[in-house]
């Protein structure tokens, strides 16, 4: 397998970087068409692109999941994934109540009084992939922090199979944690519709959940009609791993991304030629094995890098300016490199921390900012699910002691009514 070998502060490396986040933008022309079509047809066009796209023949009367299928799925998982499911919801729900925000009201001693009031969005909507892999653990991502959060409506979309069906081990996991509305379509198709509803489907207020480039793509598009939780698109992994790093864990955590996606971006980045040459050699072992060897290639010779820097101070630079999805430290020290580490989605830390836990059980969310927008985006938490509002309420002496800064502000802004509305409440009252 043909990966590509980089040092670390080429410009070829930022070249092969920025070439890997432009070629995302070709996929704009036709996601921009689905949009258009779904705001002008409605579910006719939902229905025809999820026969294009999914092979699955669907319509008013099989749209919406039935509570026959829940229990049809029910008869088709064992006992042993509920019990992982549970032990799994357990762990995220309790990671997730921790992040619950409080509303606030504090009064001064002017008796004015500052706050702000938390509430939960009303209505959401979650994205569960399902194109070329089953996602059941990205209903618990997506639906247990909006739980959490308090949203009273939690519409589901995942795609079809080609017979029409949903993933019983999807729907299950759907299933234990109470969601009922469950849409048979994905892709872009399925975000256009929350956002901006269909004969059958009510708008939602906010669409979370990751996918691939389409769904990614389509989500940015609709950002601002809608709120989104952030781009969670094509996953990636980023190694730092110094010389004692076992080779065999690296090339399986690469390829554990790899997997994912055509598009997926696995990289490593070491001090170590050896390593460089060993972990090679693991991947084409290893790879072997893997049902999805297909996939994983594509994805590590389009996508994937060696990385070799002089010095592992300069693994962590280069951690920063990819700003990878997931950042495993594969190092003696790992702790000790975290407080250089500005951007990624999640850190994975030492070698029995592999990024599998995150994804399926450790607790914190698995949906996690790609292309380099963990420069600016956060996991999704509690947080997504949640709006503010700010509480100010002023005395009868808080006006007065402050009408004369506020009126000073409005008139050099020009803004003679707005100073006026302070000045009415305080003309001819005197300052005690
Ligand atoms: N960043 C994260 O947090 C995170 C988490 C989990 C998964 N993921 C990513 O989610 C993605 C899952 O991808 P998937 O494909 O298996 O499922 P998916 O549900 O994201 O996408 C499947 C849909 O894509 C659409 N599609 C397929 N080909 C198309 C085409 N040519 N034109 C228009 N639309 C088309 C179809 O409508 C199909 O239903 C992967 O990229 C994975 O890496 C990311
Ligand atoms: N690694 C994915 C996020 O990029 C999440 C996931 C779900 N299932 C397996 N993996
Ligand atoms: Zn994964």
């Amino acid at each position: 397998m043909n990966i590509k070998k980089f040092d670390g502060a080429s410009e070829d490396f930022k070249r092969f970087l920025a070439a890997s986040n432009a070629s995302m933008k070709q996929y704009e022309d036709s996601v921009g068409e689905i949009g258009r079509q779904v705001q002008e047809k409605g579910n006719q066009a939902i229905f025809a692109f999820t026969l294009k796209f999914d092979g699955a023949k669907i319509d008013e009367s099989n749209f919406l999941v039935s509570e026959d299928e829940i229990e049809a799925a029910y008869d088709e998982v064992d006992d042993d994934y509920i019990f992982a499911l549970d032990q799994a919801i357990d762990n995220i729900a309790t990671f997730h109540s921790r992040q619950l925000k409080n509303s606030w009201m504090e009064p001064d001693e002017r008796g004015n009084i500052l706050g702000q009031l938390y509430r939960p969005l009303e209505r959401v909507g979650i994205y569960v992939p399902g194109g070329t892999a089953a996602y059941p653990s990205s209903v618990l991502m997506n639906a247990i922090p909006a739980q959490v959060a308090g949203v009273s409506e939690i519409a589901m979309v995942t795609p079809p199979a080609k017979d029409g069906s949903i993933n019983p081990y999807t729907l299950v996991a759907a299933a234990e944690l109470g969601i009922e509305e469950i849409y048979k379509m994905g892709g872009a198709q399925a975000v256009f519709a929350l956002a901006y509803g269909t004969e059958t489907i009510n708008k939602v207020d906010l669409i979370s959940g990751p996918g691939n480039i389409y769904v990614t793509i389509a989500k940015k598009m609709v950002y601002g009609d809608v709120n989104i939780d952030m781009l969670a698109g094509p996953s990636e992994i980023l190694i730092v791993a110094d010389k004692k790093a076992n080779p065999a864990y690296l090339a399986a955590d690469m390829m554990s991304q790899a997997e994912h996606d055509v598009l997926a971006r696995s990289i490593l980045v070491t001090d170590s030629e050896t390593l460089i040459e060993r972990v090679q050699e693991e991947i084409e072992k290893q790879v072997q094995e893997l049902s999805r060897q297909d996939i994983i290639r594509q994805a590590l010779e389009n996508y994937g890098a060696l990385v070799l820097v002089p010095q592992m101070d300069q693994a962590c630079a280069v951690a920063n300016l990819v700003a990878p999805e997931h950042l495993e430290l594969m190092v003696e020290h790992p702790f000790d490199y975290l407080s250089r580490i500005r951007n990624a989605g999640a850190i994975f830390l030492g070698k029995d921390t592999p990024e599998p836990v995150g994804d399926y059980f450790a607790g914190p969310n698995h949906i996690l900012p790609t292309g380099g927008t963990a420069r600016f985006y956060s996991p999704v938490s509690v947080d997504t699910f949640m709006k503010s509002s700010s509480i100010i309420y002023y005395s009868p002496q808080g006006i007065k002691e402050d009408a004369e800064g506020i009126m000073k502000l409005a008139e050099v802004e020009g803004l003679t009514a707005h100073a006026n509305s302070i000045r009415i409440r305080v003309k001819g009252k005197k300052k005690k």
